[in-house]
């Protein structure tokens, strides 16, 4: 044996000090093997709508109907399924919505909780109980494990269970038990959480949902675009913050920012004010014309809007200056201005009228400087966006649990694309000097977000910092995967042409075989098996859009949560379950309220579709976490058989 080895094998030994304890171990690890794989719930392109993503928690995408469905078959009725199902997801909210209708709630909670616990048995038998005993809620720990573990030393079970049944109705706790089972149901239902990126932004809840995620059981992100930017703005990134500021008061969501993350608008208020006093900045209308806003409110936030925009555009002129391998010089736009005509031209040469005339700040001298207001407004509003407590909680989260990709169990996990040239190959970008593609691209991107929360070398930081932006709305960042982002156009230029995006070449190989295999074993992944998992992307369902590319090796799950781009995809988002017995896709109607759900118990889950049933039911074994087990009954071994050969000693 080598040193190395027997050294490893001695470290373990600590673990399992004797024979006895280190075949227990093996024992147990084989047992888990055998279980049925957990159940994976991919999630995408939430931006900000917390009600609609709360829901698919509560519901698991159709996996809670479904386990109900496995466990009363057609012993029960479709509309008490469905009743069952609605009591899962809002507890609470159906516990009061029954009482208002129902005569015998004693009645009604004995039958009640025999249901919910035949549905919490099936569900935890997928899982070792110590798995389980982790997910019990403390209050009612003991007894849930009771009554959902067979007891086979028990004659009378029937009698015994009703017993338990009988004493938590007549002490007053069936409601706190049977909220205390919904949510344990909500819990098990879902093993793991991929969140596919966009959590921010144009919804009103970002916020809430970093919240959620927070406590969430077991969990993965991959950053988005959106997210990316708001990682720039806590950092300090001047352009992203500006953009971040922009998006919100565009969407009318400044109560995120003020209310939900605490940053003091007012200095960006008063400077609009001062400066477009008596501009009515129309083309800066707030989108949907939020109804909670008065006349006066709807005035001010235009003019916050056209502030914050312009200092935007300039900004971001001076980073596409200063990096010129950011290739991102088609957004140096304000020098393309001709105050006197009133026009544009475009860095692709193409000269147009601007729908607003009105620039007080920019010295057409030097358009991207900043004026000294301007920059004072910069200034307070980064310390605040830096000194936020809140913010940067909910950005180390995105830090800890999240990244730019994602290999899971065979499958790759991104939010927009990899960038392909037209032949398939993986492109070269060019970051600051070096050249890389593929993997190695996405690696070294990570490690830049990375550097820019935490290195300490200053011009390092702001190298980092720079490439948050370049992420967000790079020609070449795979999150982004458009040629340019054209923000000035759409403000400026009635022209609809010069607002395209053309999305790069991943968007249209993606159906290619040969291509699509190609990316997976750039990520180490067997093309036979693995797929390939993004969102960014709305699926144009309205259109005949298919989520489902390339025969179902690549799948896009952004069918829109978000509202506001609900009549290009006609639903409310396509979301994924891979469980035991395989791949599922969701579609979702659009979300009303958590009210509607109690009253209609309408699931908003309009169709579930096989993407792909497994030949047998997937196990354990048959997982990323199943190989690392494996491995370990291996080293296991062999330290029994160093026990056994008296290589080393047991503790006893
Ligand atoms: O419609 P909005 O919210 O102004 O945003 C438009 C911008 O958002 C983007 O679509 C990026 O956001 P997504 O990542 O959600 O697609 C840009 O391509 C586009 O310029
Ligand atoms: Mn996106």
């Amino acid at each position: 044996m080598k040193t190395e080895e027997l050294r490893y094998l001695q470290r373990l030994a600590e673990l399992y000090p004797t024979i006895g304890k280190a075949s227990t171990e093996i024992i147990n690890l084989q047992s888990i093997l055998n279980l049925p794989k957990g159940t994976e719930h991919f999630l995408s392109d939430i931006h900000g709508e917390y009600e609609a993503f709360s829901h698919v928690l509560r519901n698991g995408s159709g996996a809670v109907r479904k386990k109900i469905d496995d466990v009363f078959g057609h012993t029960l009725s479709n509309s008490d399924k469905r009743s069952l199902a609605t009591l899962v997801y809002y507890p609470k909210e159906k516990i009061a919505y029954v009482k208002k209708k129902e005569s015998d709630m004693q009645n009604w909670y004995k039958i009640t909780l025999y249901r919910l616990i035949e549905v919490c048995k099936t569900t935890a038998s997928k899982y070792t109980r110590s798995k389980v005993r982790k997910a019990l809620p403390s209050d009612y720990a003991y007894v849930i494990e009771e009554l959902i573990t067979e007891k086979a030393e028990v004659l009378d079970k029937e009698a015994y269970y009703d017993s338990i049944v009988d004493t938590i109705i007549d002490i007053g706790r069936a409601e706190n038990f049977i909220i205390a089972l919904a949510e344990l149901i909500q819990r098990l239902v879902v093993d793991h959480l991929h969140v596919l990126g966009d959590i921010y932004d144009r919804g009103p809840g970002p916020h809430f949902i970093m919240d959620r995620l927070m406590d969430y059981h077991s969990l993965d992100i991959q950053w988005g675009n959106h997210d990316v930017v708001w990682m720039g703005a806590a950092v300090g990134q001047a352009a992203c913050m500006a953009t971040v500021i922009r998006n919100s008061i565009r969407y009318g969501n400044l109560d995120i920012l003020e209310d939900g993350y605490g940053i003091n608008m007012m200095p960006l208020a008063a400077f609009a004010m001062e400066v477009y006093g008596d501009d009515p900045c129309q083309v800066f209308e707030v989108h949907g014309n939020p109804s909670n806003y008065n006349a006066l409110e709807k005035e001010l936030s235009r003019k916050m809007h056209k502030a914050i925009s312009i200092i935007q555009f300039k900004l971001e002129g001076v980073l596409a200056k200063e990096h010129p391998d950011f290739h991102m010089e088609n957004r140096c736009v304000l020098e393309g201005i001709d105050p006197e005509k009133g026009t544009v031209q475009l860095p692709d040469g193409s000269v147009h009228n601007l729908l607003d005339t009105h620039f007080p700040t920019i010295d057409w001298e030097h358009p991207y400087e900043l004026t000294d207001r301007e920059k004072e407004v910069v200034e307070r509003l980064s310390s605040a966006f830096r000194n936020c407590e809140k913010l940067q909680n909910h950005m180390q989260l995105l830090l800890d649990k999240g990244g730019l990709y994602k290999t899971y169990n065979g499958n790759l996990l991104f939010h927009g694309s990899i960038p392909l040239n037209e032949d398939g190959t993986l492109k070269e970008v060019e970051i600051y000097g070096e050249t890389c593609k593929g993997k190695a691209l996405y690696d070294k991107l990570e490690a830049y977000v990375r550097k820019a929360f935490f290195t300490v070398d200053e011009k390092e930081k702001k190298a980092s910092q720079d490439i948050l932006w370049y992420i967000w709305a790079g020609p070449n960042s795979p999150l982004y995967g458009k040629d340019k982002m054209t923000t000035f156009e759409r403000y400026f230029i009635a022209d609809k042409e010069t607002h395209k995006e053309k999305k790069n070449a991943y968007y249209h190989l993606w159906e290619k075989e040969e291509v699509v295999n190609r990316m997976l074993e750039e990520f180490g992944l067997d093309p036979e098996e693995g797929h390939i998992i993004n969102g960014h992307v709305p699926v144009h369902q309205l259109e005949g859009e298919n989520p489902v590319k390339c025969d179902g090796k690549v799948i896009v799950i952004d069918g829109g949560f978000c509202e506001a781009y609900r009549n290009v995809t006609g639903i409310a988002g396509y979301t994924l379950v891979y469980s035991s017995y395989g791949l599922s896709l969701t579609a979702h109607e659009p979300f009303t309220s958590a009210e509607d759900a109690v009253e209609t118990e309408r699931d908003i889950v309009s169709n579930r579709v096989a993407v792909r049933y497994n030949p047998r039911r997937a196990l354990v074994g048959d997982t990323d976490n199943g190989k690392a087990l494996k491995e370990r009954i291996q080293e296991l071994k062999q330290l029994l058989d160093a026990y056994r050969k008296g290589v080393i000693k047991e503790k006893k």
